[in-house]
């Protein structure tokens, strides 16, 4: 049987970006607080209605619902859009997330990856009013970053410009299936212990459908996310979730924590094993943005080199099926054609 997790309260702060303009001294060092301390951080009164995130939880909801193989025409690739199922395979727990997950960027990486009109007319367009909104949050979080870092204003904003083509900050709607209540010490994780490589995350939960924990402090993590102390993060109406990501962490030259988070594997008295939705904002830096922090703790690393890393970390498994897939297509292609006959000969 599955070992009991043991969990603690910790305050994660909540912080009102009410009347921004005039209190940014004061929500920039709350954040920046916040961002030092624990890595998660709950924002209020961001002008985000409780109507609009729900409605765009339906419209996730009418893309899961579609059958697999509509699906299948918007796969996976490793710019980090399109579909994917039960394929994530988390460095800390080796096993895929029994999960789906559909992920929008803005830009030129989302060519030919957004679900047709004929399947959801209005998906690609409700996507994107909501991907802007949580983009226009960010940026207001993003200005109080920057300055807790001695930076300018919009040093940051202008490396994460959704306007650019070269955009990779991604909306991703997630669903993770409904976990049987057997007893056969098989652990089907949910999203396995991680932290987030981009910059910073914004996340949207569903009432009811708990699971997410953090466990912050990564010095006294193990390996595998296990034997520590986790606090739950639950649903609360009108509160996006916040952490860091490595990015930022490395960009702050380790001043902002990027902290273990995960939803878990439920496998324990009072664990909720039903279905779960929620929405993701990853925001991540434009391909050509040069990521170095203020005290220059460690070289200078390209966007686009910092996003191929991370996925070569979560997605090679999914990447070297892709491979394989095309290399069965080549070897089909060259028999047809007879030139596998010379290379089998060479
Ligand atoms: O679904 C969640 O609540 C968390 C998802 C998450 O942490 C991630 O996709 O990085
Ligand atoms: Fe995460």
């Amino acid at each position: 049987m599955a070992t009991k997790t043991k969990y603690v309260d910790r305050e994660v702060p909540q912080i009102s970006l009410h009347n921004f303009e005039d209190r940014i001294d004061e929500i920039s060092s709350q954040i920046c607080t916040a961002a030092e301390d624990v890595g998660f951080f709950g924002i209020v009164n961001h002008g985000l209605s409780e109507e609009g995130v729900q409605s765009m939880f339906d419209v996730s909801e009418s893309f899961f619902s579609l059958p697999d193989s509509t699906k299948a025409t918007v796969p996976w690739s490793p710019q980090n859009v399109g579909w994917e199922k039960m394929s994530q395979v988390r460095p800390s727990t080796g096993e895929a997330d029994t999960k789906e997950s559909y992920q929008l960027q803005f830009g030129e990486n989302m060519a030919n990856t957004w679900i047709s009109k004929e399947e959801l007319p209005e998906f690609k367009d409700k996507s994107l009013e909501f991907m802007h909104r949580v983009q226009g949050i960010s940026e207001q979080i993003m200005i109080c970053l920057a300055r807790g870092l001695g930076f300018h204003d919009d040093y940051f904003v202008k490396y994460h410009d959704v306007s650019r083509p070269d955009a990779q900050s991604t909306l991703r709607l997630l669903h993770y299936y409904e976990t049987p209540k057997t007893n056969d010490d098989i652990v089907r994780h949910r999203a396995g212990a991680h932290v987030d490589w981009g910059f910073l995350t914004l996340l949207f939960q569903r009432a009811g459908q708990s699971g997410l924990e953090i466990c912050p402090g990564r010095e006294v993590v193990t390996e595998f996310g296990l034997g520590d102390e986790w606090t739950k993060i639950e649903f609360e109406p009108g509160v996006i979730v916040c952490n860091i990501g490595d990015l930022l962490m490395s960009w702050s030259d380790d001043r902002f924590k990027s902290t273990y988070h995960r939803v878990k594997a439920p496998c324990e008295e009072g664990d909720y094993f039903g279905e779960r939705y929620s929405i993701a904002f990853f925001n991540q830096p434009v391909k050509e943005a040069v990521i170095q922090g203020p005290k220059k703790k460690y070289p200078a690393v390209m966007g686009e080199e910092f996003n191929r890393a991370a996925m070569a970390r979560n997605f090679g498994r999914l990447q070297e099926k892709l491979r394989a897939n095309e290399g069965e297509k080549a070897v089909e292609q060259r028999l047809k054609s007879g030139s596998a006959v010379v290379a089998a000969a060479a």
